[in-house]
């Protein structure tokens, strides 16, 4: 039997600031709630994280590619609020001129930027998200997306660790260096994204570690390049160049409306996330002003060790905010432009 009204009744009871509670009235909920799409996906598995956890800012994530269509009433609401804009659409797909992106180095003596690392994330059409997802669903897609990884050559070239087979210590290493994902979120967790856990999930990278791909995280699939210091531009043509090699070999999940579709309502559109690990001690003692630089220049700061962390000795992770509406491109240009202003401020600030 479905938990639906069980989880209606936690969330229209109980106090939340997320977008849910504020998206979800009670006519959506009647209208919804019967609904099921293709692949057997419900509003319950729309809803459930945010039902379970009150204290989400989001609260919702898409059963398969489809529910956002089939549940658009809850769905469309919830991202025009989140990427503030007036209407779900997105640009098509365009990563600019390789040849000339205009993202000279950063940073050139390497005083204030660690690490730069972009990642976008890709679902395979035909297969539904975590909470409606099957062991072997998961493991097909495992599957078919190592066969993919395994035609990379030359720079891109590289090896599947399976979380099955890894043992602790390798796995706490990758994480530790930043490589690795966790299974820590418990909203995550109660969206599904464990389900089957650790079955069916890895990570894929090169022999320099520049190139990653995770398999059946939160999404499907994790492309990501990263290395150390300021160089956004070799980071991203990595990124670009390995995406429309994979493109030939997979098919991604994607809707005119809302570009790339992703697990989460947040990450649609580009899906692309550009961050640097910078280190800001000046600025870092006064967070109010570092907070407004970020949120002038649409920027997204974190804690080094991912979402939900604190800063640590005065370095941050700062990224783009915005994936829907604009294009891959023009994501890159808001991060890198405005990581030269932080840089700016922190060089005057005393
Ligand atoms: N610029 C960077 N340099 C080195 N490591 C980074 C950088 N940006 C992020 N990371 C690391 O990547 C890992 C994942 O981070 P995090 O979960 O915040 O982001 P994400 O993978 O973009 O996904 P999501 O936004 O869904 O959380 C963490 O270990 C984090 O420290
Ligand atoms: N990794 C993510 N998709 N993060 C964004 C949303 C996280 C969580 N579901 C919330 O509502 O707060």
């Amino acid at each position: 039997m479905s938990d639906l009204p069980e989880l209606w009744k936690k969330l229209s009871e109980g106090e939340s600031k997320s977008l849910l509670k504020k998206h979800c009235t009670k006519e959506v909920y009647e209208k919804l709630k019967d609904k099921k799409s293709k692949l057997g996906g419900t509003l319950a598995d729309c809803i459930r994280s945010g039902a379970l956890n009150l204290n989400s800012g989001v609260g919702v994530y898409a059963c398969d590619p489809e529910g956002y269509e089939v549940f658009k009433e809850l769905l469309d609401p919830v991202i025009m609020d989140y990427h503030k804009v007036d209407k779900v659409e997105h640009p098509p797909c365009d990563f600019g001129p390789q040849d000339k992106l205009g993202f000279d180095p950063l940073d050139a003596t390497g005083e204030f930027i660690v690490s730069t690392r972009v990642r976008v994330g890709r679902s395979h059409e035909g297969y539904p998200f975590p909470p409606v997802s099957t062991d072997e669903q998961r493991k097909d897609m495992e599957n078919k997306t190592i066969a993919a990884l395994n035609t990379l050559e030359g720079e891109l070239k590289g090896k599947y660790y399976s979380l099955e087979t890894m043992t602790p210590e390798e796995n706490q290493q990758l994480i530790d260096d930043h490589f690795m994902f966790k299974n820590d979120d418990k909203m995550l967790g109660d969206a599904g994204g464990y389900n089957g856990w650790p079955k069916a999930r890895g990570i894929f990278f090169n022999d320099n570690k520049t190139f990653l791909c995770w398999i059946n995280e939160e999404d499907h699939l994790r492309f990501i390049s990263m290395q150390k210091g300021g160089d956004v531009g070799e980071v991203y043509k990595r990124l670009v160049s390995a995406i429309k090699q994979l493109e030939k070999k997979l098919t991604f999940a994607y809707s005119k409306r809302h570009g790339y579709l992703t697990f989460c309502p947040t990450n649609l559109g580009t899906t692309l996330r550009a961050s640097v690990h910078i280190k800001v001690p000046k600025l870092a003692k006064n967070e109010e002003v570092l907070n407004k630089i970020c949120a002038d220049n649409k920027l997204q700061p974190r804690g080094i060790h991912g979402e939900h962390t604190e800063s640590v000795g005065g370095v941050y992770d700062i990224s783009n905010k915005r994936r829907l509406g604009l294009t891959e491109y023009q994501a890159m240009q808001e991060m890198y432009n405005g990581i030269k202003e932080i840089i700016q401020a922190e060089k005057n600030a005393k």
